[in-house]
């Protein structure tokens, strides 16, 4: 594994995910540096991953090779203009930043110079080595490559995109849709529970299902998806039954509708931030 120290700047729960895989997958914990403004939240962090651990940014850009820029997109202007008045010298550092909506372009803008930076969109299952990442950067050493391509496939899949602009594409893939799964999975739970199940059954019952159905997939990736679910539905049976009513609602249109909200909403942002 490379030598690299790389800290992450506002450390919630995007980068507590990414740092959960990158331990898991057998990155040293002293190579790591978490930051936050809340002491608690880091002691959460620490305790956990035996990372080291600061309030101060100031510091851990200092100590790092390699600054994961990780708070909402609304506070990332205040946090690099922070930056950018420390006095260390940003050309000798490679950024990432994980935050939607905000252009390379934009985030060099806000360090104040032409930083080297990788724009990132991870996902949260990244804390259990299930994660997506979509990658984009340009200009990057063959070691930087390595080292950000080791770094986010200790957490999943990473997988590089040729244009910034289908970073966009990749939030509403990935990015964003492990809450569209968590909604249909509510949606499943809401219902058992009106039919009567206990809160507990409920769960147990909605969770081990998505998760059986997503193993289905992955164990089996000679079987499209469309034929596993014909697998379970039987010809005028109650699958059938419930299928046809999920489709007379429109539903492949709608998760279409969502993704491109998805998508209009991160070039809204672009202008925005
Ligand atoms: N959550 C997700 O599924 C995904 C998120 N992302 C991106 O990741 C980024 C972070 O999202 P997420 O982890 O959900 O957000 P969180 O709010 O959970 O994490 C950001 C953390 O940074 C802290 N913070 C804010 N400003 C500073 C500062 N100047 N110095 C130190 N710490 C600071 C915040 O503190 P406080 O709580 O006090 O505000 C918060 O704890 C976003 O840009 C988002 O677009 C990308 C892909 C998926
Ligand atoms: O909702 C958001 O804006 C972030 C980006 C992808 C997932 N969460």
């Amino acid at each position: 594994m490379s030598n690299k120290t790389i800290a992450f700047i506002g450390t919630g729960n995007m980068s507590y995910a990414i740092i959960g895989g990158m331990i898991q997958s057998g990155f040293a914990p002293q190579s790591i540096i978490a930051t936050n403004r809340n002491e608690e939240k880091l002691a959460k962090v620490a305790a956990d991953f035996k990372v080291k651990t600061t309030t101060d940014n100031i510091a851990a850009l200092q100590d790092a090779d390699v600054i994961v820029l990780s708070v909402k997109p609304q506070m990332m202007a205040q946090l690099c203009e922070t930056l950018q008045t420390a006095d260390i010298d940003l050309s000798t550092k490679l950024f990432v930043s994980v935050a939607a909506g905000i252009t390379v372009a934009r985030l060099q803008e806000m360090l104040g110079q032409p930083v080297k930076m990788v724009r990132c969109m991870p996902n949260t299952p990244s804390l259990l080595g299930l994660g997506v990442s979509g990658l984009f950067a340009q200009g990057l050493t063959s070691d930087e490559h390595t080292f950000i391509e080791q770094v986010f496939s200790s957490t999943g899949i990473a997988t590089w995109v040729e244009t910034e602009s289908q970073i966009n594409d990749i939030i509403a893939v990935t990015g964003s849709s492990p809450a569209y799964f968590f909604l249909f999975m509510e949606a499943i739970e809401e219902k058992a529970r009106a039919l009567g199940f206990s809160a507990e059954q409920a769960r147990a019952l909605v969770q081990q299902t998505a998760l059986g159905a997503a193993q289905m997939a992955v164990s089996q990736p000679e079987i499209s998806i469309s034929q596993l679910r014909a697998n379970v539905t039987s010809k005028g049976g109650t699958t059938h039954a419930a299928v046809e009513h999920l489709k007379s609602c429109n539903l492949h249109t709608t998760v279409a509708d969502a993704m491109d909200s998805c998508i209009t909403r991160a070039q809204q942002m672009e202008q925005e931030l």
